[in-house]
């Protein structure tokens, strides 16, 4: 599904990415981990092709992505920070971007899951936080893309819209499609995902299932493992 190979960025003098090679296979379910500041969001929005890398290769469904945007097409991506106009009302935003993608959509059953139907006609700027990041949720799973990219995906949902999440996210596994999310929130990763890959230092310095992270740290559970991993031997 992706293919990342000898990927190398910098910002100024910070080198962020130094060498991260990654196979991402169809229909898993991957949680991209590591320290603040390790280069996640940067490593997501290089595949998206919103960061463009100073060495390396990206591959996405076959085609290397420096061939052309069109493959964009083919991923759902829920920003960590979405920066939306915020006179616009939720109904607005939510026609405006099926017009920009021009691919169906399927937003009702979605905006009933997340309850946002009191919410279609305020404006973005009235919204709480967490309803704010409902909104998104719904602009990302709206489409059918075969790869759906989210970045910190929990951040102020309340635990029923969680739940919803949680759910969602299972059930968009089940339909075949691979799934990146970074998070903080380890019992959420814990739940979710199939594969862990650890960014340590601008290198990838695990990858491999809950399983064999516990086994390999001599951890019984998943948050120490995690925070224990960096005192272990590369994968
Ligand atoms: N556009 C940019 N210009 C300059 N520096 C940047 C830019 N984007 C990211 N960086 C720097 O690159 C490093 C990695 O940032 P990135 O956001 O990828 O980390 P992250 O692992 O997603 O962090 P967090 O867990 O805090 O979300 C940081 O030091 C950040 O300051």
């Amino acid at each position: 599904m992706i293919e990342i190979n000898n990927l190398h960025k910098k910002f100024g003098k910070n080198q962020v990415l130094k060498g991260v090679d990654l196979t991402i296979e169809e229909g898993l379910i991957y949680a991209v981990l590591g320290p603040n500041g390790s280069g996640k969001t940067t490593l997501i929005k290089s595949i998206l092709g919103m960061v463009i890398p100073n060495k390396g290769q990206i591959s996405v469904l076959g085609e290397p992505i420096k061939k052309g945007w069109k493959y964009r097409k083919k991923i759902d991506y829920l920003p960590q920070i979405a920066n939306f106009p915020p006179n616009i009302k939720v109904k607005e935003l939510i026609h405006m971007i099926k017009d920009l993608r021009n691919s169906p959509a399927a937003e009702e059953e979605l905006i009933t899951v997340f309850g946002l139907e009191p919410f279609l006609n305020k404006k973005l700027s009235t919204l709480s936080g967490g309803t704010k990041q409902k909104v998104n949720i719904v602009l990302t799973f709206m489409f059918d893309s075969p790869l759906i990219i989210l970045d910190e995906p929990t951040t102020g949902l309340d635990p029923k819209a969680l739940i919803r999440l949680k759910e969602l996210i299972q059930k968009e596994r089940a339909r075949g499609k691979t799934i990146l999310i970074t998070s903080h929130i380890m019992q959420f990763v814990e739940e979710m995902a199939n594969e862990i890959v650890y960014l340590l230092e601008g290198e990838v310095y695990f990858k491999g299932s809950i399983a064999q992270l516990l086994g390999q740290t001599e951890q019984t559970d998943f948050e120490h493992a995690i925070a224990a991993i960096t005192t272990h031997n590369h994968a």
